[in-house]
C-alpha cells in the first residue's frame, strides 16, 4: 500500500498541491486532471525528486518521506526524458540499470526482458538516434520497468503516440500489471478509461474524486442531454462537444438542471467533466 497523506507542496510562497490525501493499493491507477492540475508536481514528490513542504509517504507502513533508497522500488517514465543517441539501446538501458542499482549478474536478464516487453529486442544493437518516435517512447518505458519495480508511474505515456501504439502500451499495462501500483497521469479521459481499476481526479492541486469507472459515470447520470444545434445555449449548460448525426449537428451538454432534452447514457469522461466543472 503508497499512502499519501497530507501532503503539501509549495514554490516559494505559491501552494501547488494542498492537502493530498490518498491511499493505493496494487492496481493501475488513472491521474486525470487539466493541464497545471498538479499532477506532475504529485508524482515528482512521490518518486523524491521534490522535497514534500508538509506531509509525509508511506509504503507498506513505513514513512518514506524524501527517503532515496525507497525511490528505487519505483519505476518511473517522465514526460520528457532524455536518452543517449549515440549510443545503442542496450547501452542506454545499461546506464539506467546502474544508475537503479541492479546487480551486474542480474543486469543483461533485466534489460533483455524490459525490451521483450515494449517490442523493441530486435533493436537492442541500434543506435537510438535511429528509432522512431514511438520506439523511443518504448524505450522510456523500457527503462521504467527495468528491475521489475512495485510502483510505475507514466506521466502522459501515450503522448505522441499513434493509435496502434497506444494499443500496443495498454496490452503492455496488462502484461505487467500484477502485483504492482501503477500510476498513469493524463488529460486524455480515454487513454486510462479501459485499462484503469480507478482514476484518481486532480484539479488546482487538490484530489477532487477517486473511483472506479462507475462511481465516476453515476455523478453523471440524469445530466447529460443531447440538444439540436441552432436553439441557443443556455447559461446552465456545458457544452462538451458538438457532433453530427443524419446531417444534423447536436450538441453533447452537461447541466445540473432537468432539461426538456433528449437525456443521453453518461460515460466516464462526461463523469470526469461533472466533478471538474461541479455539475
Ligand atoms: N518548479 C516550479 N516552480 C513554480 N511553479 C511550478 C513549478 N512546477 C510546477 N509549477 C506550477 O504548479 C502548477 C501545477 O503544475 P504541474 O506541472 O504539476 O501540473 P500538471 O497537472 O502536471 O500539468 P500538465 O498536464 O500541463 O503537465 C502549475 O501552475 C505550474 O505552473
Amino acid at each position: 500500500m503508497l499512502e499519501i497523506l497530507d501532503l503539501n507542496k509549495s514554490f516559494k510562497k505559491k501552494e501547488v498541491l494542498k492537502e493530498i490525501s490518498i491511499s493505493l493499493k496494487t492496481g493501475v491507477y488513472g491521474l486525470l486532471g487539466p493541464n497545471g492540475a498538479g499532477k506532475t508536481t504529485l508524482i515528482r514528490c512521490i518518486v523524491n525528486l521534490y522535497d514534500i513542504t508538509k506531509g509525509n509517504i508511506r509504503f507498506q507502513g513505513i514513512d518514506v518521506t524524501n527517503n532515496n533508497a525507497f525511490s528505487k522500488n519505483i519505476g518511473y517514465l517522465p514526460q520528457k526524458f532524455g536518452l543517449f543517441k549515440e549510443l545503442t539501446v542496450y547501452d542506454n538501458l545499461q546506464y539506467f540499470a546502474v544508475l537503479k542499482k541492479i546487480s551486474k549478474e542480474s543486469m543483461d536478464t533485466c534489460i533483455k526482458e524490459s525490451l521483450k516487453k515494449v517490442n523493441l529486442q530486435d533493436r537492442v544493437n541500434n543506435k537510438v538516434s535511429t528509432l522512431s518516435g514511438g520506439m523511443v517512447r518504448r524505450l522510456g518505458i523500457a527503462q521504467a520497468i527495468l528491475g521489475n519495480p512495485q510502483i510505475i508511474i507514466f506521466d502522459e505515456p501515450t503522448a505522441g503516440l499513434d493509435p496502434e501504439e497506444r494499443i500496443r502500451f495498454k496490452n503492455l499495462l496488462s502484461s505487467i500489471k500484477e502485483d504492482k501500483i501503477i500510476i498513469i497521469s493524463t488529460h486524455i479521459v480515454e487513454d486510462v478509461e479501459t485499462c484503469c481499476n480507478k482514476m484518481i481526479i486532480m484539479n488546482d492541486g487538490k484530489i477532487f474524486k477517486m473511483g472506479n469507472s462507475e462511481e465516476i459515470i453515476s455523478i453523471a447520470r440524469g445530466k447529460v442531454f443531447e440538444v439540436k444545434q441552432g436553439i441557443g445555449i443556455d447559461s446552465n449548460w456545458y457544452v462538451e462537444k458538438t457532433f453530427f448525426r443524419n446531417g444534423e449537428e447536436f450538441l453533447r451538454v452537461l447541466s445540473n438542471k432537468k432539461e426538456g432534452h433528449k437525456s443521453l447514457e453518461p460515460t466516464i469522461e462526461d463523469g470526469y467533466m461533472c466533478i471538474l466543472k461541479g455539475i
